[in-house]
């Protein structure tokens, strides 16, 4: 298979782990990059996942050499690298933009960095070969990038990084510019890539989707920061803080005074609304936020009141339908309680505006932190 030749005799990584030690990169008086500790793992594929401007792409760019460090230690194994020039750090960079040389055709694209580092030609031949059959380019070996789809373009962008036999593959928001479509195929097929390959990969991303679904542990940064990292799972199912739970798609984050406590649980009350729910951590304050994904609550048959216990044992509001919108499988809708507390939620289907209906959550679904961070 073309995949397991193109690392044929050469172990899966190269190296056992890169460690990012105290890494900070500032820009005059601005922190992009504030201490970062972070280890990657030979043969893992991981997300740095945040919003613009969280310091990702500062921090695949002192990973790659491209930045100098303002502090901090970049180790792979036991050879410090930060001090390197890129090319010596021998990774490979795939960029949103593609970067790829518009007079040459694919082909010698491809072909190009082995030319650099003075390969053989049969040797270049077979080794680009492989890389675009593995990317399935081999019948547009012949093209100019300008004749390719903006798809095919970034293959032939990750095709020309594999073909290196990187140690580390970096990737900057490489599926930014295609359409919706064409991202979650490409995204596929660089999922199956790292399976047949198993190139170590730091993948740069503000899409949690695409973070959630390549990643082996997914890295959130805010602010320069590591806010949490863990599996896609864990920071699917427990996020750390609210910024976190806004990103793995808590629509819902409503800051409310807390009620009372209980064992395990804590019940806040807020414009009449009362939601029970699971604190996550400490909650020591007199306010604190209930994070609900819009599909965890459910339409209840019959009529209630916020606040009564329903039949799901949790929780129940009523809300009055503002705009319900349809999306395929699922209508999503968005209502206010009698107060004015906006709520996302699902319906089964579309109704009028100004609909009444009853939502219900159970407790063990409503994440409860300590204040809007
Ligand atoms: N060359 C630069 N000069 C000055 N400030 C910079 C420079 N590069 C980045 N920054 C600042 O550093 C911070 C982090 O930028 P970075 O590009 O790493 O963010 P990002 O998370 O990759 O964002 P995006 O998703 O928009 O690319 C931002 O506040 C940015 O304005």
């Amino acid at each position: 298979m073309s995949a397991a030749t193109l690392v044929e005799g050469e172990p899966r990584a190269a190296f056992g782990h890169v460690r990012m030690e105290g890494v900070s990169r500032r820009f005059g008086g601005a922190v992009a990059l504030d201490r970062i500790d972070l280890r990657i793992e030979g043969g893992e594929f991981l997300a740095l996942l945040g919003p613009s401007g969280c310091g990702k792409s500062t921090a695949l760019n002192c990973l790659a050499g491209l930045l100098p460090l303002s502090d901090g230690e970049i180790w792979l194994d036991d050879e410090r690298i930060d001090g390197l020039p890129p090319e010596r750090r021998d990774f490979g960079m795939v960029f949103q933009n593609y970067a790829l040389f518009p007079h040459l055709p694919v082909r010698k694209n491809v072909a190009f960095g082995l030319s650099v580092r003075r390969v053989g030609k049969a040797e270049i031949a077979r080794r680009v070969d492989e890389a675009l059959r593995l990317v399935e380019l081999s019948d547009h070996a012949h093209k100019l990038p300008g004749q390719l789809s903006g798809g095919q373009q970034q293959r032939v962008a990750i095709a020309r990084a594999v073909v290196l036999r990187p140690r580390l593959v970096l990737m900057d928001e490489p599926l930014s510019n295609l359409d919706a479509k064409l991202r979650v195929q490409m995204r596929t097929e660089i999922r199956r890539m790292h399976q047949a390959l198993g190139l170590t990969t730091v993948y740069v991303t503000h899409d949690q989707e695409e973070a959630l679904a390549l990643a082996d542990r997914v890295v959130v940064l805010r602010a320069g920061r590591i806010e949490q990292a863990g599996s896609p799972e864990e920071v699917y199912t427990y996020p750390a803080s609210t910024y976190i739970a806004g990103f793995m798609g808590y629509r819902n984050l409503l800051e409310m005074r807390v009620e009372s406590r209980t064992d395990g649980r804590i019940t806040l009350a807020d414009r009449g609304l009362r939601l029970t729910g699971v604190p996550q951590g400490e909650v020591p304050g007199e306010t604190a936020v209930a994070a609900v994904r819009p599909e965890d609550f459910t339409v209840a048959a019959g009529p209630g009141e916020s606040g009564s216990a329903g039949s799901a044992g949790g929780n129940v509001l009523g809300v009055r339908v503002e705009v319900s919108e349809f999306h395929g499988r699922e209508v999503a809708a968005e209502g206010v309680t009698g107060d004015g507390q906006v709520v996302h939620f699902r319906l089964p289907e579309r109704v009028a505006p100004g609909t009444r209906v009853n939502l219900t959550v159970p407790a063990e679904r409503v994440l409860v932190f300590g204040g809007r961070e």
